[in-house]
């Protein structure tokens, strides 16, 4: 048997949403911050749902996803929030997420996006982010397009943050129908917003179809 990815279900809009990926499998629940984002919700609104669910998040890493954020922006949800990661999602700079770091101190992650140049950039990054997310690069989004790149680069990507001693989640366009290809290369983690959702909703049955697909991989390996 392999080890199973870690699974960290993004984007959740309500406090149903963050139910929903309570339940699961789930090591990390992402909340979106960006208003570029139709995932986005106000740290106010996520304020009142972690309030009501107080210890019921024990277990589960709370991922806050940021865009090109400002300082203050996140320092504001980091101090109301249960936040245990930041992701920057954006642009960023090394620079920028080791000004961050200081400031906040709490690991911070950056997506790449798949491209020519994405193991070069994520080399620029090495001691600073203690995670990447490898996203899909589409026009005029950051992420949450719920499109694939091609995983034949997976595994550069794989070894690339296992040489920095970085987590390495993959994500962009996994649900059910492909996420067993995707477990054939092995990944550390597994980063999904569209494919466990229906109406702009979470969905537990497409959760569930996913993380079976995940239990019969790892009892065939
Ligand atoms: O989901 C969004 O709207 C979003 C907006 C801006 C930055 C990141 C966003 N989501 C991230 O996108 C990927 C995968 O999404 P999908 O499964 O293809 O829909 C995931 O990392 C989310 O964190």
């Amino acid at each position: 048997m392999t080890q199973q990815p870690m699974l960290k279900y993004c984007g959740n809009q309500s406090l149903q949403d963050v139910v929903i990926s309570l339940r699961s499998k789930a090591t990390h629940i992402g909340l979106i911050f960006t208003p570029e984002s139709k995932r986005k919700v106000s740290v106010y609104e996520a304020e009142s749902w972690f309030r009501e669910l107080g210890d019921q998040i024990k277990g589960k890493k709370i991922v806050g996803v940021f865009v090109n954020s400002t300082i203050d922006a996140i320092k504001e949800a980091v101090n109301r929030l249960p936040i245990d990661i930041i992701q920057c999602h954006g642009n960023e700079s090394a620079e920028d997420l080791l000004f961050l770091k200081k400031q906040i101190k709490k690991p911070v992650w950056k997506a790449i996006h798949h491209g020519d140049h994405a193991i070069e950039l994520m080399r620029s990054y090495q001691g600073i982010a203690s995670g990447f997310v490898i996203d899909t690069k589409v026009q005029h989004a950051w992420g949450g397009s719920g499109q694939s790149f091609n995983w034949a680069a997976v595994p550069d990507y794989l070894e690339e943050a296992a040489r920095q001693g970085a987590l390495c989640f993959i994500a962009g366009g996994i649900h059910a129908d492909n996420v067993e290809k995707l477990l054939h290369f092995e990944p550390a983690g597994i980063d999904i917003a569209s494919g466990i959702e229906t109406n702009a909703k979470k969905d537990r049955s497409k959760i569930k179809m996913i993380e079976r697909k995940v239990t019969e991989h790892d009892s065939a390996t």
